[in-house]
């Protein structure tokens, strides 16, 4: 192990998952009793550490007008957003359902969306009129044209960003990297000038603001500096057009460390700031920000049970009770997360595969990986999975979705409840 890891394996940094003694604990709470008392596959979530993120970024911006609109798709479970919105947190959505979410959750924070989304249909954009969202985040000449003609048929006026591509490359997943010109993403920042112009003329459009994303789990403070430069000489161009430009919206994308290394949440968030911080300097700006996973990733976790451990030739397979409709992101970006045992038993070290049950050989969560030699019966957590994990789940093989649990204050409670087949089967027709 090398310096810049963490000293011991037991020891798993910034997150909310701790040992005492043999038993792994979330915010103090046993995990083991969680598993026994919901079942197995579980979501467990930190309420102290996602409200310890959102403190850390509202301390590292604060002093700078500005808003943190959190990424709905991250993890969109009611209970989460509730939390979110009573610190103040305004949201980043990107469909009319994510919209209903916000207004069961919080109906006063409808007040703090904005909607980003290349393809918005007419009628999510007529809920989101309704609802007075402060922002829609337009990706497309096309959609410039359907907002104005929405907002004239509503009577209402739509404050307007364009989400431009500014072109900047960062370090990331190929799947997750979205600010490049052969992206489907935004708007070419050179054409956006005179799409403003025309947006202006448009009945029911108040082009407000400037919006840019350029990808997700990006840990470099450099692309996002380089990119809201960009958009900071556009809006200086568009004031100089006459249009009065009060929105800059950075976009979200802001990385984790999902490993062992070293992670201190709090100097990244700093470093992170400062760059943003010194570009809109004098600006006079409203600075909106979509961050997502940098608040819930490692703020959950996903327990599962080991139903069986076999050997197929040279190959020892884990099958555990969760598979890729729980947690898809080893399968979809090889992504890795740490697996840890709920209960240490000392037992020697064993390299093996470690899957889940579904009929897909992409079906897995770690390829060859070193744990403590794990049996069935035996818990599990894979940590970080508060981020498009429970989000990005679906019913692949009929499998009905996790349950979730919050936990806060020592105590925890049911979010939402195991998926029954009665359920997955409840919209069809024979
Ligand atoms: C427009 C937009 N905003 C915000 C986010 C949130 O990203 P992240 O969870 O990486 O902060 C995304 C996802 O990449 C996005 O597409
Ligand atoms: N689903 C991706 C992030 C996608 C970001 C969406 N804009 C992940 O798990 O890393």
């Amino acid at each position: 192990m090398n310096e810049s890891t963490t000293n011991s394996m037991n020891d798993l940094g910034p997150r909310p998952f701790a040992y005492n003694g043999p038993r792994l604990e979330v915010s103090g709470v046993d995990l083991v009793s969680l598993a026994e008392q919901y079942g197995t596959p579980l979501y467990v979530y930190s309420a102290d550490n996602v409200r310890s993120r959102v403190e850390l970024l509202q301390r590292a911006f604060a002093g700078v007008d500005h808003t943190l609109c959190y990424a709905v798709k991250a993890n969109s479970s009611l209970a989460l957003l509730k939390l979110l919105g009573e610190m103040g947190c305004g949201f980043d959505i990107v469909s009319g359902g994510e919209l209903e979410r916000v207004h069961r959750a919080d109906a006063e924070a409808q007040s703090r969306v904005v909607f980003s989304g290349v393809g918005k249909l007419a009628w999510e954009i007529d809920a989101a009129l309704e609802a007075g969202i402060l922002m829609f985040n337009v990706e497309s000449e096309a959609e410039v044209e359907l907002l104005s003609a929405r907002a004239q048929a509503l009577g209402r006026t739509a404050r307007m960003a364009l989400r431009v591509n500014p072109d900047v490359f960062a370090e990331t997943h190929p799947y997750i990297s979205t600010g490049m010109s052969e992206h489907k993403f935004g708007i070419a920042i050179a054409r956006a000038r005179a799409i403003y112009a025309h947006a202006a003329k448009l009945p029911g459009l108040e082009p407000a603001g400037v919006s840019v994303h350029i990808g997700s789990q990006i840990r470099d403070v450099a692309p996002f500096a380089e990119s809201v430069k960009r958009v900071r000489q556009l809006i200086e161009e568009l004031r100089a057009d006459g249009l009065n430009i009060r929105y800059l919206d950075a976009g979200g994308g802001f990385g984790i460390e999902y490993g062992r290394k070293a992670f201190d949440p709090a100097e990244r968030v700093t470093a992170y700031a400062a760059a943003i911080k010194e570009v809109i300097a004098g600006l006079g700006v409203h600075l909106l920000l979509e961050p997502g996973r940098f608040i819930i990733a490692q703020a959950g976790a996903l327990l599962t049970r080991v139903i069986a451990v076999k050997q197929n030739g040279a190959k020892r397979f884990v099958i555990t009770d969760a598979a890729m409709n729980d947690l898809i992101r080893p399968a979809l970006y090889q992504a890795h997360h740490e697996i840890v045992p709920l209960e240490l038993r000392g037992r020697a070290a064993q390299v093996a595969d470690i899957v889940g049950p579904v009929c897909e050989s992409g079906d897995f969560f770690a390829r060859d990986r070193e744990t403590e030699a794990l049996e069935a019966g035996d818990l599990v957590a894979l940590l970080d999975a508060g981020a498009y994990g429970m989000s990005l789940s679906s019913n692949y093989n009929t499998r009905g979705r996790a349950a979730e649990v919050l936990v806060e204050g020592g105590k925890a409670r049911l979010i939402r409840r195991r998926e029954t087949v009665e359920e997955m089967l409840a919209g069809e027709v024979l």
